[in-house]
């Protein structure tokens, strides 16, 4: 059985990039993703929008919604002061196994918390397994018709407060028409269109940015 496409991308980061080094390991992959082969990860030209945002909220406590590989974990992970922390979903046991990995080879874990299991399981557990009070940033990345329904489940759970802000990956390819609905037209959000690229690609695509209102 051959490996697989995040584990050819683990031994790429193992082989190439500086153990330790972050911004390495995101080169690393971005470059392997675009010349090698291509793989759903947020890329550099809307990680570079990531980044920004992350920079300009400075959250002391976010959530990531789809971990993967671990690309965006990583790149956010190393735009956080070392007080904050990062909590990221990922239910397929493979690419958890492989993300711990590249987590630990870039020297973040000590901000990250990786959680396996599907996120309507575990966002309901948020408070009592994590004693998290709200998050200041969420990152969705996981599987697109899964966007809408988790915010609700967000918002139920008491996740968002005043400010709280929703950063939607693929919004364009391969879409999210329910959530930015849903998003755009709710008066407890102020939506905002981030245009950039599908990753690696000349495809249109972008982040959409939504603060909650409360
Ligand atoms: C059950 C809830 C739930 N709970 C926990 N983990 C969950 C989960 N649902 C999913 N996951 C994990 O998240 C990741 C999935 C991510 C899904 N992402 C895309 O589909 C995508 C596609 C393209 C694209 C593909 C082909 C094209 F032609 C164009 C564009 C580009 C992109 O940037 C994309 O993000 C995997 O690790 C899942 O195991
Ligand atoms: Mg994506």
């Amino acid at each position: 059985t051959g490996s697989t496409r995040p584990e050819r991308i683990l031994a790429a980061v193992q082989r190439k990039a500086t153990k330790g080094d972050a911004r390495s390991v995101v080169n690393t992959i971005d470059q392997y993703c675009r010349y090698q082969e291509w793989a759903m990860n947020v890329g550099d030209e809307k990680g570079a929008i990531l980044d920004s945002i992350v920079c300009e909220v400075k959250p002391s406590v976010m959530l990531e919604l789809g971990t993967y590989c671990g690309y965006s974990t990583v790149r956010i992970a190393s735009m956080l002061p070392p007080n904050a922390r990062l909590l990221t979903l990922e239910f397929n046991p493979a690419y958890a196994a492989v993300a711990r990995q590249v987590i630990a080879w870039a020297g973040v874990e000590d901000k990250v918390v990786l959680i396996e299991g599907p996120s309507g399981d575990w966002i309901p557990k948020m408070k009592e397994e994590f004693g998290v009070t709200s998050f200041d940033l969420v990152f969705l990345d996981h599987w697109k018709d899964r966007y809408l329904p988790d915010t609700k489940l967000m918002e139920e759970c008491g996740l968002l407060r005043t400010g709280s802000i929703l950063l939607a990956d693929n919004v364009i390819c391969p879409g999210t028409p329910e959530y930015l609905e849903y998003v755009r037209g709710s008066p407890r959000y102020e939506s905002k269109y981030f245009r950039s690229h599908l990753e690696y690609t000349r495809v249109e695509d972008g982040l959409e940015k939504s603060v909650f209102l409360g």
